[in-house]
């Protein structure tokens, strides 16, 4: 793969063609199906978020990060067995290598499992660390978080309609206890500008990636090159992740991707939405028409990331790699039988 970006641009889509008449509707679920066909991700506009609630996401995740550094720390990683809350820059790892932003991560909100039966998965279940210091923040968030989720099952039933199945086939993987989380990250500036996030797929699901105006930075892989994908005014920067290639043997693709550093003196701010399944559901495999399924790559294979079974397992297998300060603090015993 080549490191230079290439000017080309990622699909737009308008959601808003789904008000419309059928024909329209039709028409965005077969847009929606190429894009993550051929790209993986697309730009979403019509999705029906105002703008001054996005304005006021952006402005609330810049006070927080304005915030002292004890204020910071006091809803640290390190102190959820939830692995909710502030990283601090440097943080955490993407395949290894430290990446250069700073966030906090905010799970769907419930009270944690204390059932010692319960599978290991289900300690990823549990309250946020609300900030005292910026009491405004949460809701903020859960209100983002309940527009995100409207937009994410609407494409969910766009995209079962498209390939074929009942609109409502991928509802039960959801229920009332889909696995969201957001971020809201900082990418700081450097004068050699490096891995803000290194290269990924998503392990979820579906992204709602909302870019501070103004800014590049992402990079999306596509036909062995890295192409910019820099923020769009109000629209969301949308991707799949493994479990939707997974359910349709790689018909659709997750899509690798990539945050390069801000130039020195900037920064650059990001909002991604995660939707993914309830912890103890499965993903079905989509039984595609076979026009479909006869473009269907199969699943990426990677022996270090198998993707199977329960979405719990998986999930947890993702953040004891990611946050190895939390695993050894809060999960050493999962830690030690290599889970
Ligand atoms: O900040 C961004 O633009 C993308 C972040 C990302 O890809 C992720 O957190 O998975
Ligand atoms: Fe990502």
């Amino acid at each position: 793969m080549t490191h230079t970006p290439v000017a080309a641009a990622l699909p737009v889509l308008d959601m808003a063609m789904l008000d419309r008449d059928e024909a329209s509707a039709a028409a965005f679920r077969a847009e929606l199906r190429t894009a993550t066909h051929e790209v993986g991700f697309f730009y979403l506009v019509g999705h029906g978020i105002p703008d001054e609630v996005t304005a006021r996401a952006f402005a609330t995740a810049e006070e927080f990060f304005a915030l002292p550094t004890e204020d910071k720390q006091a809803v640290e990683m390190r102190r959820s067995p939830h692995f909710r809350g502030y990283t601090r820059t440097g943080g955490e790892l993407t395949r290894g290598r430290v990446d250069w932003r700073e966030q906090i991560d905010i799970g769907a909100e419930r009270d944690r499992v204390d059932d010692p039966d319960a599978p290991a998965y289900m300690r990823l279940e549990g309250p946020n660390p609300w900030p005292a210091a910026q009491p405004g923040l949460r809701g903020v968030f859960t209100d983002w978080e309940r527009r995100c989720s409207v937009v994410a099952r609407r494409l969910m039933r766009s995209w079962a309609l498209a390939l074929g199945s009942p609109a409502d086939v991928f509802d039960d993987t959801f229920g009332d206890r889909p696995s969201t989380l957001i971020k809201l990250v900082r990418y700081p500036g450097r004068e050699e500008r490096g891995q803000g996030v290194g290269a990924h797929n998503d392990p979820g699901v579906l992204t709602l990636l909302m870019i501070e105006p103004g800014k590049g930075g992402l990079q999306v892989e596509h036909d062995g090159e890295w192409i910019d994908a820099p923020a769009v005014p109000g629209a969301f920067v949308v991707n799949i992740g493994e479990l939707l290639e997974f359910a349709t043997d790689g018909y659709l693709k997750a899509t690798m991707h990539r945050v390069v550093s801000p130039p020195a003196g900037e920064t650059r701010l990001s909002i991604p939405f995660f939707f993914n399944p309830a912890l103890d559901s499965t993903v079905p495999r989509i039984d595609l028409p076979p026009e479909l399924a006869a473009q269907a790559r199969g699943v990426t294979q990677d022996p270090d990331n198998v993707i199977s079974g329960t979405f719990g397992d998986n999930l947890l297998k993702a953040r004891l790699r990611a946050h190895p300060d939390v695993a050894a603090l809060h999960h050493a015993d999962l830690v030690a039988r290599g889970s």
